[in-house]
């Protein structure tokens, strides 16, 4: 199948309604995951730089075009930015498969939940009109007041490389909706449609400095602007490390923060499935989609005994039929992991469980007829145990590791067996039990029968080392991008 051509646009960095030159000049080579050649570049912004937007930012809340505006104004602007999305859709989706190796497919479906989350959030600006004053009553004569919701100020917004333009819609949406001003850095392995969502920005008038885009490295770009002092709040997904580092440098300026930081969660399936193919084609979906590169991916499979070895092979038969090629091609169902260092991590942990004793039933290597390009099989590993390291970190690729059970305890323990708490999966058609998991489970998404679908108008976010606060729905414009005050009157 012909592969589609999409020209790569040369930006510079959006600051203050313009695109502006990085104040040191450097650039970051885009490097294709799928030929592994340089297909582009994209500028490098440092602290000089991130000094800049955060002025335009500060300005952009003191001015009346942003600063003043309503939750209906700012609404416009969303609609406005929703519809030029879709508008190039297929362009859009083409450059994100090309910079970060997602097959077509998924972009394409990326944009559609990047256009319906900015509609999603004018929709809750606009209901903010009517919040913004709550009135409580003190039951006293002498003292009245009410609870005023404002925009929290400056937030920087640093997001990864598996969704680029929807990991950022998920935070600049809210936080404009809201009224604050916002500066996002987007990984630097994918930046190209983060980039264009300036150029959408530019063109539908967006005041200027309400969404300043710096790429970069993490430490040049990205740290700078954790510990800039007027910048009021970051809101991060990424790896642990980082979050681990952000909350670091915030917590010195006692600046609030929201990290989502993946993890290794759990797909439990019961005997009493009714659907053994569907059951396996969740665990495929939940384990492979975007080449396992998702934070919610489902890749310990935790599988009751006595289906365990008929549930294998219907697996193994499944596997078959995943194409492997370039991601561009319209029928592809697993492209290349995003980075030279992100394949060899991945291959890495596939040694490393091999070493500790683990059995790769398949995958587990480049695939024969991809001769160029950063692809690794779909990869199942069975004889683990609850001390390797596959069984415990997350390896962000094609990797699924299966766990058998005898009890339902037993099936509840090896769920939680794990550092991290963002999703879980159960397969089974008793309700009661589902019932029974949703309270085991110590994440903050479950699946019943299913395992990845996402909706704008739900909470996504993790326990433990997964992180905390919230993405999507409204808990997030309220708890992550508004201040509350009160005054006495
Ligand atoms: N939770 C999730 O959705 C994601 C998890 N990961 C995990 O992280 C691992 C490593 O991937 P990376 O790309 O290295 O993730 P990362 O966490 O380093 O990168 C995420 C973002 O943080 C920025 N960053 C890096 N260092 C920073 C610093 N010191 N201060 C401020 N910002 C900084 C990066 O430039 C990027 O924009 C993956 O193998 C995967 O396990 C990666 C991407 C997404
Ligand atoms: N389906 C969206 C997953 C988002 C994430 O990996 O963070
Ligand atoms: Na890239």
């Amino acid at each position: 199948m012909a592969i589609p051509n999409v020209r790569i646009p040369s930006r510079q960095l959006y600051i203050d309604g313009e695109w502006r030159e990085p104040v040191k000049k450097n650039r970051i080579p885009i490097i294709s995951p799928a030929t592994e050649e340089i297909i582009g570049e994209i500028p490098a912004a440092t602290e000089e730089d991130v000094d800049i937007a955060v002025e335009a930012a500060r300005r952009a809340l003191a001015r009346d075009d942003w600063g003043s505006t309503t939750g209906a104004q700012r609404a416009k602007y969303l609609r406005a930015i929703a519809a030029k999305i879709l508008e190039r859709k297929s362009e859009l989706a083409k450059l994100e498969s090309l910079d970060c190796g997602k097959t077509l497919f998924e972009a394409a479906w990326d944009m559609d939940d990047v256009a319906a989350s900015f509609e999603y959030y004018a929709d809750l600006a606009e209901a903010l009109d009517s919040k913004r004053k709550t009135p409580v009553d003190l039951h006293l004569d002498s003292f009245k007041t009410y609870v005023l919701r404002e925009p929290l100020g400056v937030v920087g917004l640093i997001t990864p490389w598996n969704y680029p333009l929807l990991m950022a819609t998920w935070k600049v949406a809210p936080a404009l909706a809201a009224g604050c001003a916002a500066i996002l850095k987007p990984s630097e392995l994918a930046s190209i449609t983060c980039l264009e969502l300036g150029e959408i920005c530019r063109e539908v008038g967006l005041p200027p400095g309400a969404l300043n885009i710096l790429t970069g490295l993490g430490p040049e770009a990205g740290a700078p602007l954790v510990s800039h002092p007027h910048v009021d709040k970051i809101a991060f997904t990424g790896s642990g490390a980082t979050g681990v580092k952000i909350m670091t440098a915030a917590a010195q300026l006692v600046k609030p923060v929201t990290l989502e930081l993946g993890g290794k969660s759990p797909i439990v399936v019961f005997d009493d499935i009714d659907n053994l193919d569907l059951a396996v084609e969740w665990t495929l979906f939940g384990c492979f989609a975007n080449a396992g590169q998702v934070c919610s991916a489902t890749s310990r499979l935790i599988l009751q005994e006595s289906i365990a070895s008929e549930f294998l092979e219907r697996l193994l038969l499944w596997i078959k039929n995943i194409k492997i090629s370039d991601p561009l091609e319209e029928d592809c169902k697993l492209g290349p992991i995003v980075s030279s260092g992100q394949y060899e991590k991945v291959l890495k942990f596939i040694s490393k469980a091999k070493d500790e004793g683990a059995t790769i039933l398949c995958g587990g290597e480049r695939p024969q007829h991809m001769k160029k390009g950063y692809y690794v099989q779909p990869t199942i590993i069975t004889d683990v145990n609850t001390s390797m390291e596959i069984w415990k970190e997350e390896v962000f690729g094609p990797v699924l590791c299966v766990k058998t059970f005898k009890t339902e305890e037993e099936a509840i323990e090896l769920a939680n067996d794990t550092k991290y708490g963002l999703a879980s999966a159960i397969m089974s058609k008793d309700v009661e039990r589902c019932e029974r998991f949703t309270k085991a489970f110590q994440t903050g998404i479950i699946w019943f029968n299913c395992s990845q679908p996402t909706f704008t108008q739900l909470p996504w976010g993790g326990r433990k080392r997964s992180g905390f606060g919230r993405d999507l729905g409204e808990w997030n414009i309220s708890k992550c991008f508004l201040v509350l005050k009160w005054p006495q009157i």
